[in-house]
């Protein structure tokens, strides 16, 4: 456009120089006809008007013609500049080829449109249905902002009475709230009343233990007066002497008054049980003695503290100190040779854990002929006849010897024309009390004819409870009489009652001992009742867990004892049971497949799969919980809720594995109904007979283990179940509330949450607890097998109560010694 109106306008130029050329030229020939005209003076007049005009005309054109030629110039140097544009425009040829591209891509475009918009016409009648459809939904959506605004209205409305419905929400949360902590508070008040009466057991028990131990201070007290008494004579007798001796001895280096602060020193630390009553009495005789290294001690202590004088003074001792005691056990059971239940464990295991404290420790047992022979080592008989009294005559019984777990043990043979260890059985004979109470009097004979002085004669259970009375009444008088005794009651459902005259038989007093303070049973009075007269004549009473013994004194758990047990409360207490365990030990128990450790618990699987491969049972899924049972199966072990707790398991996805017989005909019956029933099951197997390696391989097993006890004394299973990481699931009874503790009651230290438990004896009450246990061990695999670890590695040994029961020993042989003396 530029270039055109550069054109234009040097066309312009153009004409205008033309113009300018012309003008120049006239002005030239005006000129040369004003020379030759000369002076006309009209043609002066016209040639000055033309004159001036021209000279006007041509000032202007002058100025004009200048610009132009200005303009022209610069026109000119425009056209140039433009001119070289064009030039590298037309050059260009690229951009030309690219322009010439487009245009002709311009052109197909335009191409296409044109054909589209032939085919218009069907467009056209198409976009005018859809402008219908389109008129319709619009409508429609006209309508439905119209529901929807309707909607928005009901909508807000909504939201009010939700607001509204909240804010109920929250005061009915905040009433339920308050119900719940009322719910607590109740549940507190409640749990304060039990703790009240817990508290005020235990301060009974604690004002009980005050008036024993205020028994024992007198005891002690009466000791001190005897030995000072003691001494005085002694003194007396030594004044006596020396007045004698002043003649023709030198009097001794220390006063009197020296030895008498020795002695009292003594004997003050021995009252303030600073120092124990032997170790008293080993120092007071060296006063008595005068000896030399005791003054020399005592010099020695002064300005000494009095910690550091005791233990001067115990140096003394220490050589001179008994080795310990001598204890026996006289029993009807002994693990593993003669063993029926949980009794037999203890006396093993007490007596191996005594053994090794140092004490002499020694156990008579029948000789029945069902004992597994093979677990006596170097069993021999005696040369030796010990007849003993029974109905009146003397009976022979042969005496056999030999080691059991390490321990000796005397086995009596009664040579009695009624074989009463013949019987093929431990128990449930009908003269049960006839062959026991024989049994207590031979083990007495025994030990009087051996010339034994036991300090501790151990009697247990209503079988060889006969041995109290039998001790004071019989054999003291013939000799038999440096023991104290103890009496340990397993069971109180099992007295050994029998008409009073039975008790003849063994040379006992019936009518001295059949009265309401002595053996006299106290529910038929023409009756003995055995365990009573274990309980009236021992000198210590236990039993086997402290629960238990609190249990026992109630009118549901004393089984008829509880008064007699209130009335010798002051001896009587409740150690609980340990186990043996190094029976008891999956990391090297023979019976095992593969022994195994809480470290390592592939073992454990590895027994899981060889039992149910020996049972027959399914090993599809190895995650499928092995429930275990292991017990004699009595009414006591809450059979109906093992029965239970079978088809509960089944229907939780578990697989439930019984061993257990029944002395019960119609238990026995009924569990073997049942053992049928799921004779070729895939998850359940019932084993109804005793067999104690089988038990052992179901410990190892099982992953849980259940005890729905109606009462329990102590039981053992709960504690050898955790020892082989089976989780123990028990009814809150007896010594199973003394060691299994529940993971979800927050009243217990975490430390010592180790199993899962329940208090009602009823099915509700164990489907809590299992359902429970079943979902852990399904549902969190890793706290499970932390729980089966820390089962695994507490301490059930006997260790601890073994020194319970070492202590009862000593203060009963110190007792004894201070009234022997007073
Ligand atoms: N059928 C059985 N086979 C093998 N051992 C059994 C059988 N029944 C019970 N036991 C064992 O007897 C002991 C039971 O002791 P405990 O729990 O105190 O019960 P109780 O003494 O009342 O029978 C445990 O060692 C247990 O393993």
């Amino acid at each position: 456009m530029r270039l055109a109106e550069t054109d234009a306008r040097i066309e312009v130029a153009d004409q205008e120089k033309t113009r300018v050329e012309l003008l120049e030229g006239q002005l030239e020939k005006l000129h040369s006809e004003l020379a030759q005209k000369g002076s006309d003076a009209e043609l002066h007049d016209i040639q000055t008007g033309v004159l001036s005009d021209a000279n006007d005309t041509i000032s202007s054109l002058t100025v004009e013609l200048n610009s132009i030629r200005e303009e022209n110039a610069s026109l000119k140097n425009e056209i140039e500049s433009f001119k070289t544009q064009l030039n590298d425009v037309k050059n260009n040829d690229e951009r030309l080829v690219v322009l010439e591209k487009e245009r002709l891509f311009l052109e197909s475009a335009l191409k296409d449109l044109e054909s589209k918009l032939s085919i218009s016409p069907e467009a056209v009648s198409e976009l005018s249905t859809l402008k219908v459809e389109c008129k319709y939904l619009s409508d429609k959506v006209e309508n439905l902002q119209l529901l929807l605004d309707k909607a928005t209205k009901q909508a807000d409305q909504a939201v009010i009475v939700l607001q509204q419905n909240q804010d109920l929400q929250r005061e009915v949360d905040k009433l339920e709230a308050t119900l719940e902590e009322a719910n607590i508070y109740k549940l507190s008040s409640d749990k304060l009343q039990k703790d009240n009466e817990l508290m005020q057991q235990k301060i009974k028990l604690l004002e009980n233990s005050l008036e024993k131990s205020d028994e024992d201070i007198n005891s002690y007290v009466q000791l001190y007066q005897q030995s000072v008494n003691e001494f005085q004579d002694t003194l007396n007798i030594l004044q006596k002497g020396s007045k004698k001796k002043t003649l023709d001895e030198p009097v001794e280096d220390m006063p009197w008054e020296f030895w008498s602060q020795l002695l009292l020193l003594i004997d003050g630390w021995a009252l303030e049980k600073k120092i124990s009553v032997d170790d008293a009495k080993l120092l007071r005789e060296k006063v008595w003695k005068k000896d030399k290294s005791i003054s020399d001690i005592y010099l020695a202590c002064k300005g000494q503290n009095e910690d550091e004088a005791i233990s001067s003074f115990l140096g003394l001792t220490s050589s001179a100190t008994s080795p310990g005691l001598h204890v026996i056990h006289i029993a009807a059971e002994m693990a593993p040779v003669a063993k029926v239940g949980g009794l037999g464990d203890v006396v093993c295991g007490l007596s191996k854990a005594l053994q090794k404290k140092g004490h002499l420790v020694e156990i008579v047992l029948p000789k029945y002929d069902c004992m597994q022979y093979d677990r006596i080592g170097d069993i021999r008989a005696l040369d030796v006849v010990i007849e003993s009294y029974f109905d009146g005559q003397l009976f022979k019984n042969k005496i056999w010897v030999g080691t059991v777990e390490g321990l000796p043990v005397y086995f009596i043979e009664p040579h009695h024309p009624d074989k009463f260890f013949w019987r093929g059985d431990f128990y449930g004979e009908r003269d049960d009390f006839r062959r026991f109470s024989y049994f207590s009097r031979v083990a007495l004979e025994f030990l009087l004819q051996a010339g034994k002085k036991p300090d501790i004669i151990h009697c247990h259970d209503w079988q060889t409870a006969f041995i109290a009375p039998l001790y004071w009444d019989v054999y003291v008088p013939k000799g038999l009489n440096s023991a104290r005794i103890c009496f340990t009651c397993h069971n109180f459902e099992y007295q050994g009652t029998a008409p009073a005259s039975e008790l003849e038989s063994c040379g006992l007093d019936s009518h001295h001992l059949n009265r309401p303070d002595r053996m006299q049973d106290n529910s038929a009075h023409n009756r003995v009742n055995s365990v009573k007269g274990g309980v009236v004549y021992s000198n210590i009473v236990t039993t086997v867990s402290p629960t238990y013994a609190q249990e026992v004194r109630t009118a549901e758990g004393g089984k008829g004892l509880q008064s007699t047990l209130s009335t010798h409360s002051k001896k009587f207490i409740g150690v609980l049971n340990g186990i043996d365990t190094d029976i008891w030990n999956p990391a090297t128990d023979p019976f095992l497949d593969v022994q195994y450790n809480a470290n390592d618990l592939q073992g454990k699987s590895e027994n899981k799969e060889a039992l149910r491969r020996k049972l027959g049972l399914s090993s599809e899924d190895v995650k499928r919980p092995l429930v275990g049972c292991i017990t004699r199966l009595v009414p006591q072990k809450g059979v109906h809720l093992i029965r239970h707790a079978i088809y509960l398991t089944l229907e939780l996805g578990g697989q439930f594995v019984l061993l257990g017989s029944s002395p019960v005909p119609h238990i026995q019956r009924e569990f073997e109904g049942i053992a049928n029933h799921f004779k070729n099951h895939d998850h359940i197997r019932l084993i109804l007979k005793y067999d104690e390696s089988l038990s052992h391989t179901i410990y190892a097993a099982s992953d849980m283990f259940i005890i729905p006890s109606i009462f329990e004394p102590c039981g053992l299973t709960q504690m050898i179940s955790m020892r082989y990481g089976a989780v123990p699931i028990v009814r809150k009874t007896g010594g199973l509330n003394d060691s299994v503790f529940d993971i979800d009651d927050d009243t217990i230290p975490s430390q010592f949450q180790n199993g899962f438990t329940f208090l009602n004896a009823d099915e509700k009450g164990i489907n809590g607890a299992l359902v429970r246990a079943i979902n852990l061990y399904q549902n969190d695999p890793e706290s499970w097998k932390q729980l089966v670890q820390k089962d695994m590695n507490i301490d059930f040994s006997w260790d601890s109560s073994a020194a319970q029961y070492e202590e009862l020993y000593l203060k009963s042989v110190t007792r004894g010694r201070a009234t022997k003396r007073a």
